[in-house]
């Protein structure tokens, strides 16, 4: 993965606010990337953004024109499937989901479906806000990064 990342951040309903606090704060570190969000997620990163850009002080060091974010559909509606395919397809590098463990969700498989994928591959993975600081704050974020991939040739060639 490059330098420049490819960030999937995806929240249950209970858990946005916590996502967002957690955008606001690292605000800075993130816009350089590229962000992947489920569309009521999306919606929500997306604003705390331009709040944050429309609040610098002095040196405006960043525009709007900055922020690359790419909402997807809503992930009962098909958001969670779509980061799927965007995972299997090599398109991203990283994930924060915060999924909620207190209620349960329409779209429980789906969801199933996105962190197996994500692990499958490899993808570095937070589903909480520690392990999200603990990402954020490796020096493995700002630099390039060779993550290992399980062979899967044996299963690939198999007789059926
Ligand atoms: O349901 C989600 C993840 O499973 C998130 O979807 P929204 O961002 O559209 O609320």
């Amino acid at each position: 993965m490059k330098k420049r990342k490819q960030i999937a951040l995806v929240a249950h309903d209970n858990r946005k606010k916590d996502l967002i606090e957690w955008v606001e704060y690292n605000w800075e570190s993130l816009i350089p990337h590229r962000l992947f969000c489920t569309g009521t997620t999306g919606t929500l990163v997306e604003k705390a953004f331009l709040s944050k850009i429309d609040d610098q002080k002095d040196e405006k060091k960043y525009s709007k024109s900055d922020l690359d974010i790419k909402k997807l559909k809503s992930g009962p509606l098909g958001g969670d499937q779509q980061l799927g395919a965007l995972i299997a397809e090599g398109a991203i590098d990283m994930m924060i989901f915060l999924w909620d463990p207190m209620e349960p969700q329409p779209h429980d498989v789906d969801v199933k479906a996105l962190t197996r994928i994500a692990v499958l591959y490899n993808v570095p993975l937070a589903n909480n806000r520690s392990t999200a600081d603990y990402m954020i704050s490796s020096s493995l974020f700002e630099s390039e990064y060779v993550p290992r991939l399980k062979d899967y040739s044996e299963y690939i060639n198999r007789k059926v």
